[in-house]
């Protein structure tokens, strides 16, 4: 394939992925799922879609929310925290919550140290990728503290990365990090004390689109993406019951809109099936066996549009 020059990207939907780290791989699921088909030339961070108008362009999840904030780009996946790091908020908006990429900012200290509120760390020294989260955290934290000088606030020092280290290196008196399942900040020493955010990895659009023809392509794309996502939350849950015991059964299944009810040989018995959300599966079948539902089988979904 030859260089790409911006005459090739013209009129095209530009959808930022990132590039990297923990939402990449799951970037490109979704991708495969909402049918977007692409070959990406080794090394290249924009390429085309093969059989939309698109381009696909392979960012730094911190960099994306200020791309589509500014309109240079019209679709993109990152993560909430970031859009609130890079003061993008009211620049995009975010049109879909995808389910993955799920963690939280929070404040950490060393294990030993005895500090067990924030406001223990007022003038001290913080070490952190998220600058203006944190400063705006920790200005509130000086302000309770009464801390009015500029020598006296707490210090608040970016790094890029392996923030968890800075404890150890006497480079910092606490840190704020994301913390998922807690692993890295167990292993590095560490505990938390407050909690700025919850995040999670959302579909974003700019608020301001410079492209209006793009609209009802970027609702399409939106569209097949939230299948996707659907069809990921949900399972199909079919059983049998006896009609006399059906309307217990259907309290515990009523599914989105209303379960499908269908007629069996055997005129004192139903077959139903309803869409109920994976995460409550194992608790809805123990349910439904309490009330005499029989052959309960659970049925994955490939996609959806719900
Ligand atoms: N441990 C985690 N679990 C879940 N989501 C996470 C985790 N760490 C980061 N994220 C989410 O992913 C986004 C991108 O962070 P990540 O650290 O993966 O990117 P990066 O810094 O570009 O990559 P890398 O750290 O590999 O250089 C974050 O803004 C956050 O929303
Ligand atoms: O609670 P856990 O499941 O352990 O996840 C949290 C870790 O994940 C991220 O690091 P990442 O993998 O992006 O490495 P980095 O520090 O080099 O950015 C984050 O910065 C934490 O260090
Ligand atoms: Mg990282």
């Amino acid at each position: 394939m030859s260089a790409l020059d911006a005459s090739t990207l013209n009129g095209r939907l530009l959808f930022a992925i990132p590039k990297k780290g923990r939402l990449h791989e799951k970037c490109l699921t979704l991708l495969a799922g909402a049918d977007i088909q692409f070959r990406r030339p080794n090394r290249l961070d924009v390429c085309l879609v093969q059989n939309h108008p698109i381009a696909l362009v392979f960012l730094p999840a911190s960099d994306i929310p200020s791309f589509v904030g500014k309109g240079n780009v019209d679709l993109g996946i990152t993560g909430h925290d970031v859009i609130l790091e890079a003061q993008m908020e009211a620049h995009v908006s975010e049109t879909l919550r995808l389910g993955f990429g799920k963690c939280a900012l929070q404040v950490q200290v060393p294990e030993a140290a005895p500090v067990h509120s924030v406001d223990a760390l007022a003038g001290k020294r913080i070490v952190t990728s998220f600058e203006v989260l944190a400063g705006h955290f920790f200005a509130d934290v000086d302000k309770r503290a009464g801390i009015e000088s500029d020598d006296a606030r707490t210090q608040i020092e970016y790094v890029g990365g392996s923030v968890e280290a800075a404890c150890a290196l006497g480079l910092a008196d606490g840190i704020v990090d994301l913390v998922e399942s807690g692993e890295t900040m167990r292993a590095a020493g560490l505990r938390p004390i407050a909690t700025l955010l919850q995040s999670e990895a959302v579909l974003i659009r700019s608020s301001t689109p410079k492209h209006a023809h793009l609209a009802p392509l970027i609702d399409k794309i939106t569209a097949r993406i939230a299948g996707v996502i659907a069809a990921g939350k949900y399972v199909i849950c079919q059983y049998n019951v006896r009609r006399a015991t059906l309307s217990a059964a259907t309290a515990i299944t009523p599914g989105r809109r209303a379960p499908t009810i269908s007629p069996l040989e055997d005129p004192e018995w139903v077959a139903v099936s309803s869409m109920v959300e994976r995460s409550k599966m194992a608790d809805v079948m123990d349910q439904l066996v309490s009330v005499g539902a029989e052959d309960i089988l659970i049925f994955n979904l490939d996609n959806s549009r719900v």
